[in-house]
């Protein structure tokens, strides 16, 4: 039986298209060839031209009658010559094809001498990680040829490499945290210790790339930064990782910076933050940075537990609930914060179920900042009293539809100390100074795509947003402005963004205790209490 033939796939419209590109492509690179010497000359015959111009508009007047006279009578010798205006024309044509010859100096292509050698050592280094002895074609061979493992590389002013694409066997186990770290380290001790590295793992493609990062600008103090009410801007990192730049000031300069955005509200997946880092690392700053932020649209209640008073610029100030230094207090302010929580989905639930908007007195977001809060905790085992981070797990829990966020900053060696609701509920982190893979894998969840720097300045870490990418962080600097080492220009950037102060200058902050369950009629009456305290 005859089959029939298959219909044949017609070709589309882009085919078309495709293949005209294609060839006026190459017809354009064929006419360039066979009229590369016209175009030569003719180049050559515009730039003896122009000089020819240039030199007779620098002739003083009175000697160009002269020369003209000089030209004419060459030109008249030349033309009675035998063979004249044949030689004349043919020495024209071989200047202008000299002067309109391509003088762009070509560069140099490939690595020089030193450059090559760093390549073939980082090579050499890798051959024990990359190659298996029943690999009949090792591509990591000692001796091999580097420039079929290495896809791309750059390097910078000082000769040290500064991109670096490489190509590893298939397979090498990239899977596994622990060979990728071997790697890691020996490429950041080979290229070069000093910078920081960003490591990015192809898994499918079986290729690493190494890029040097410069710093994260240090530069950048506290100001009213331009967010939406909802979004609190932790610190600055590198343009690839975020979408979005800030525009920010620095002395007179103003650029745009790419921020690390943390958005809070109920339809936020990280209502709240944990920051955690050494001693000296940053977090108050940070805590202090986030409440000048804050302020500018909620209410903030702070609880520090080192009681080094270094928000005694906020006590006092609109909006400021109060700053709890003590565990009275904390536990105080705490437990009206769990009430308020509580209240506030209440009343919201109420409203919804009327079919009416929420109520006013629980539109006003309330921020609760803890400053080492297990160091009250321990204060309360040894007094038999309450552990203030139990007073959390309201808030923490359904702070989120309350309009409710808990900020906690803590260091390294009191992260064990950390209740199970705060680990739970803060996916929003933040870790700052220097701190060991395991630490940050403890805060972070993961390990950072870069190597730590040898110096970190203070307020200079990660952040990682849920189970987004981890971020390079630099927290701006916002010192406190009673602290006498504080420069006059931070002092006035954070003076400045202070809200205007609604009880006594050494005002002790407000007493919470004085807010009973019933009076309970939102923030603002913790906020006259603090007045009248
Ligand atoms: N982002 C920053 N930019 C500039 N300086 C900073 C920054 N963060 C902190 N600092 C400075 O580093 C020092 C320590 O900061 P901070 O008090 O915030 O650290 P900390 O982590 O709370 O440490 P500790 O708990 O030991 O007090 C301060 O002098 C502060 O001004």
């Amino acid at each position: 039986m005859a089959r029939r033939p298959l219909p044949r796939i017609t070709n589309n419209g882009n085919d078309r298209i495709v293949r005209g590109r294609e060839l006026a492509r190459s017809a354009a690179e064929n006419a360039t060839d066979v009229l590369h010497p016209l175009i030569t000359i003719t180049r050559g015959l515009r730039r003896l031209a122009a000089a020819g111009r240039h030199r007779w508009s620098g002739t003083p007047k009175d000697r160009r009658g002269p020369l003209l006279f000089l030209l004419a009578s060459i030109v008249l010798v030349v033309a009675f010559l035998p063979f004249g205006p044949l030689l004349a024309t043919i020495t024209l044509m071989a200047a202008a094809a000299w002067h309109g010859r391509d003088r762009t100096a070509s560069r140099p292509t490939g690595p020089d001498e030193a450059q090559t050698k760093r390549l073939e050592s980082l090579y050499e280094a890798l051959v024990p990680y990359f190659s298996a002895p029943e690999d009949p074609a090792p591509l990591f061979t000692h001796g091999g040829d580097w420039a079929k493992a290495f896809v791309s590389y750059a390097f910078d002013g000082t000769g040290r490499v500064s991109q670096l694409t490489i190509r590893y066997p298939a397979y090498f186990t990239d899977g596994e945290a622990a060979s990728r770290a071997r790697i890691e380290q020996l490429l950041h001790t080979k290229s070069g210790r000093g910078r920081e590295y960003r490591f990015e793992w192809d898994e499918e493609g079986n290729q690493l790339t190494v890029t040097a990062l410069p710093p994260l600008p240090a530069d950048i103090a506290a100001q009213h930064f331009v967010t939406a009410p909802g979004e609190t801007v932790l610190g600055f990192t590198d343009p690839a990782g975020v979408q979005r730049t800030l525009p920010v000031t620095s002395g007179t300069d103003r650029r745009d910076v790419p921020p690390v955005v943390w958005r809070t509200g109920v339809r936020s997946t990280e209502p709240h933050l944990l920051a955690v880092g050494g001693p000296g690392s940053g977090t108050t700053t940070l805590l202090r940075s986030i409440a000048l932020q804050t302020l500018r649209h909620s209410d903030v209640l702070i609880v520090e537990g080192g009681g080094t008073g270094e928000y005694a610029c906020l006590a006092g100030r609109a909006g400021v609930l109060a700053v709890e230094c003590d565990l009275t207090g904390a536990l105080a302010g705490l437990e009206w914060a769990a009430h308020e929580t509580e209240r506030r989905l209440i009343a919201m639930n109420r409203a919804r179920q009327a079919g009416q908007p929420p109520p006013d007195d629980t539109r006003r977001p309330l921020w609760l900042l803890l400053d080492r809060p297990t160091v009250l905790g321990q204060l309360a085992a040894a007094d038999g009293r309450r552990d203030p981070q139990s007073l959390l797990q309201v808030p923490l829990r359904h702070g989120r539809a309350a309009g409710v966020t808990v900020v906690v900053a803590e260091q390294f060696d009191g992260m064990e100390c950390l209740s199970d609701p705060v680990r739970q509920h803060t996916r929003a982190r933040v870790a700052l100074g220097t701190a060991s893979a395991a630490q940050l894998e403890a805060v972070l969840g993961t390990r950072p795509p870069t190597t730590a720097t040898a110096d970190m300045p203070p307020g200079r870490g990660y952040a990682r947003l849920g189970t987004g990418p981890v971020h390079r962080l630099q927290v701006p600097a916002t010192p406190d402005p009673y602290d006498e080492a504080t420069s006059e220009a931070h002092r006035q950037a954070v003076l400045s963004l202070l809200p205007e102060r609604i009880a006594p200058a050494d005002g002790e902050p407000s007493d919470v205790t004085d807010v009973t369950a019933e009076d309970r009629a939102g923030p603002d009456a913790v906020a006259k209490v603090a007045a009248e305290g």
